[in-house]
C-alpha cells in the first residue's frame, strides 16, 4: 500500500528533509513516524506508563529500540537514525556529481580536437611509462642482469609486487564495473578486457607502488626522490587529463598503491625464503 507521506510529501508537518522511496528522492518529515503499517493500539509504549518508562530508559537501549512511541520523546534519535541513509545517498551522489562534471572538466586532452589537444602526444608518453608491460620487461631485465644479492632481493620484490598490482587491480575493476569516462578514446596500448572499467586507475596504484618502492629502496640523492613524486603525481593527472579516468578512480588508485607498498613490506621475500621456496618446489 503507497504510503500517504508519499502521495503528499509535504503536508506530514516538521521539516521536510530529502529520502529515497522506489529509486526516487522524496521530502519525508523529521517529526512523524515513518511506520505506518501497524494500528496505533499495536505499538508498543503508546500508553502514559510505558512511555514514561521508555523515556528514563538509558540512550542507548532506547536506540536499540524499533518502535516509535508517537509522543514525539524518542523521535529525533530514531528517525536520526532512519534518515542517515538517505543522507549518505545524497551526499554520495552530489560527490559523484562533482566527480563527473571535475574529470569532463579536467579531460582537456581527451581527443585531438580538445583544447589541449596538442599536449595529447606528451600524455600518452607519460601513459606508457606507467604501463605495466615496461615496468613489468624492465624490472625482469635489472634481475636477469644483476649480479649482486641485494639487487636481485630488490628486483625480485618489485617484480612480484607488480603481478601482486595487476592481480588486486584486476579484481577491484571486475567487481566495481565503473565504465570509464564518456569522452575517453579507448586507443590504450595492450589492455585486458577488464580495462574498460576505470575503478580504480592501474596506472595510478603502479605509480603509487613503484613511486614508494623507488623512494625506499633504490633513490637516494634528492633530486632524483623528487622526479619520482613527479613523476608519479603526472602519471595520476595524465590519466584524468587523457580522458581515461574520473578523478575518484585515479585518488583511490594512489591510495590503493600506497596500501599496495605496505603489503609488500610484510610479505618482502628473503634470499632464505626465496630459497626455502624454491627447495620445496624442487
Ligand atoms: C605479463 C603481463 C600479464 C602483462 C600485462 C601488463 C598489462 C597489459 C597491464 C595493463 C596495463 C593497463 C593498460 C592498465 C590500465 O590502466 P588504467 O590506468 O587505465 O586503469
Amino acid at each position: 500500500m503507497p504510503s500517504p507521506k508519499s502521495k503528499n510529501p509535504v503536508h506530514g508537518g516538521g521539516s521536510p528533509v530529502l529520502g529515497s522511496s522506489n529509486g526516487r528522492y522524496d521530502f519525508m518529515s523529521l517529526t512523524k513516524p515513518l511506520n505506518r503499517s501497524s494500528p496505533p493500539h499495536q505499538r508498543q509504549g503508546s500508553d502514559p506508563a510505558t512511555a514514561r518508562l521508555r523515556a528514563s530508559e538509558s540512550p542507548t537501549r532506547r536506540r536499540g529500540s524499533s518502535s516509535s512511541t508517537g509522543s514525539g520523546q524518542g523521535l529525533p534519535e530514531e528517525d536520526g537514525l532512519r534518515l542517515n541513509p538517505s543522507f549518505i545517498r545524497v551526499a554520495l551522489s552530489s560527490l559523484l556529481a562533482i566527480d563527473l562534471w571535475m574529470s569532463k572538466t579536467m579531460g582537456v586532452c581527451a581527443c585531438e580536437d580538445s583544447s589541449w589537444g596538442s599536449v595529447r602526444p606528451l600524455m600518452k608518453l607519460i601513459e606508457i611509462s606507467g604501463h605495466g608491460i615496461p615496468w613489468l620487461a624492465g624490472t625482469a631485465y635489472c634481475l636477469y642482469k644483476s649480479d649482486s644479492a641485494t639487487g636481485q632481493e630488490v628486483m625480485l620484490n618489485l617484480f612480484m609486487g607488480l603481478l601482486l598490482d595487476l592481480v588486486l587491480v584486476t579484481i577491484v575493476k571486475a567487481v566495481v564495473r565503473r565504465r570509464r569516462p564518456a569522452h575517453n578514446r579507448m586507443d590504450m596500448f595492450a589492455t585486458f578486457s577488464v580495462d574498460r572499467f576505470s575503478f580504480p586507475s592501474g596506472h595510478a596504484t603502479r605509480a603509487a607502488m613503484c613511486g614508494r618502492f623507488l623512494l625506499a629502496h633504490l633513490v637516494l640523492a634528492a633530486p632524483l626522490r623528487f622526479l619520482v613524486v613527479l613523476w608519479a603525481a603526472l602519471v595520476g593527472l595524465s590519466r584524468v587529463l587523457l580522458g581515461r579516468h574520473n578523478v575518484t578512480d585515479v585518488m583511490f588508485g594512489f591510495w590503493m598503491g600506497y596500501v599496495q607498498y605496505n603489503l609488500i613490506e610484510m610479505l618482502w621475500l628473503s634470499p632464505q625464503t626465496l630459497q626455502g621456496l624454491l627447495g620445496q618446489l624442487a
